[in-house]
């Protein structure tokens, strides 16, 4: 039996994550593969629940608090995304620590670099594939919800746009990443989705690859 793959959806908000990941789960689901739909933060444990708090304005929380929050909201599911890897589920996930990485590094704090908020991080599982949703903020600010959360304001997604470029050309993480311009019309993504994931099938079952773990920055 092959190993499940790990598939993550990155972007800014808005970018179309969530509907992409939806159609993505459906269209492998039609094809026969078991799939997990899991998305970070999640909000339905109780380190969720003060995360959603923060992000809807309801708490405050220090800087370095909320990054190991959202770090710790990842490992209290990672043992389960690796034994259903394992089992052959395929896992697709809505944000992961990239995300994690570069919303704190965009933060006016001068201790939060990206190498520091990256340490929490290592050992989580590696994903086969990160799908970055490449969107300006201005054409994501356009889209349906914007602006009630946090985070949602043009100078923190400026910043995390440019922070995204620097995670995706840093250390091994820049051969997981696949840019697919996130501006497009929703089919259109599907589609170069859909491509990017059954490459990184070929590859993970042709080359029989194991699941690797994040590793620190050489
Ligand atoms: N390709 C697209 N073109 C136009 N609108 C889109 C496209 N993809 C998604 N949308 C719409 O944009 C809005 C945001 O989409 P979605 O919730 O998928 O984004 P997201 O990246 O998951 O957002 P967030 O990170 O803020 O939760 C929704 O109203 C959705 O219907
Ligand atoms: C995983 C993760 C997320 N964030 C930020 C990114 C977004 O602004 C929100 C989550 O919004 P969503 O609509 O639920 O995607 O939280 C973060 O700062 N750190 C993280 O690790």
């Amino acid at each position: 039996m092959a190993r499940g793959k790990l598939i993550v959806f990155e972007g800014l908000d808005r970018a179309g994550k969530s509907t992409q990941c939806a159609s993505l789960v459906s269209s492998l689901q039609a094809r026969g593969h078991a799939v997990r739909h899991q998305r970070f933060p999640d909000r339905t444990t109780p380190i969720g629940q003060m995360i959603n708090a923060y992000l809807t304005g309801a708490s405050e929380q220090e800087d370095h608090v909320i990054h190991l929050l959202f770090s710790a909201n990842r490992w209290e599911v990672a043992s389960s995304i690796k034994a259903d890897i394992e089992a052959g589920v395929n896992v697709v996930i809505d944000r992961y620590y990239y995300s994690g990485c570069v919303y704190s590094a965009a933060k006016d704090n001068p201790s939060l670099s990206l190498a520091w908020a990256r340490q929490p991080e290592e050992g989580l599982p590696r994903p086969d594939v990160v799908i970055f949703l490449d969107i300006s903020p201005e054409a994501a600010a356009q889209r349906g919800g914007y602006g009630a959360e946090k985070y949602e304001n043009a100078r923190m997604q400026q910043r995390v746009r440019e922070l995204f470029k620097s995670m995706r050309e840093l250390g091994e993480e820049k051969e997981d990443f696949v840019t697919i311009d996130g501006g497009e019309e929703q089919e259109k993504v599907a589609a170069a989705v859909e491509a990017a994931v059954l490459e990184a099938f070929g590859r993970v079952d042709q080359g029989s690859l194991p699941l690797r773990a994040v590793k620190p920055l050489q």
